[in-house]
């Protein structure tokens, strides 16, 4: 599955522990990160992300991006609810892109570990039926 993990600059620091917990799961699957959330998450894991731009500077519309072509299937997107953001225009049409397409979207650990476990025991297995009438 493709998997994209972003987090706001409070939040990196969870998401860095979450992907280490989990770091046997998420071997598994092709990861991408908006820019510095990537860096930070490579450096501390050794996995192997693609990296688009800093959020403030297109990644999350990059991110979008994918998902209206069917490419991403999982966001986990740890927000800072209490800081405001430069562009949370791109953040908003980020979460409405995955409500668009259905894609599983989790805003916060909690939700997160949940799809992560749903992940590993198979529950996303209808993103391959997807996949599959996609290339018909
Ligand atoms: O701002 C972000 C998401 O909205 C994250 O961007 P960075 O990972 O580059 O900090």
């Amino acid at each position: 599955m493709k998997i994209a993990l972003i987090a706001h600059d409070k939040k990196k620091t969870d998401l860095v522990q979450f992907v280490t917990a989990y770091q046997p799961i998420f071997t598994d699957h092709e990861l991408f990160a908006t820019g510095t959330t990537g860096l930070r998450i490579q450096e501390a894991t050794g996995l192997s992300i693609h990296r688009f731009r800093s959020g403030p500077l297109g990644g999350d519309q990059e991110i979008g991006a994918l998902i209206a072509q069917n490419k991403m299937d999982m966001v986990l997107f740890f927000r800072d609810p209490l800081t405001a953001q430069p562009h949370e225009p791109d953040i908003t049409a980020l979460i409405r892109l995955c409500d668009v397409y259905s894609i599983p979207l989790a805003t916060n650990m909690g939700t997160a570990e949940i799809l992560v476990r749903g992940l590993d025991r198979g529950d996303l297995h209808w993103r391959d039926v997807v996949h599959e009438q996609d290339n018909k």
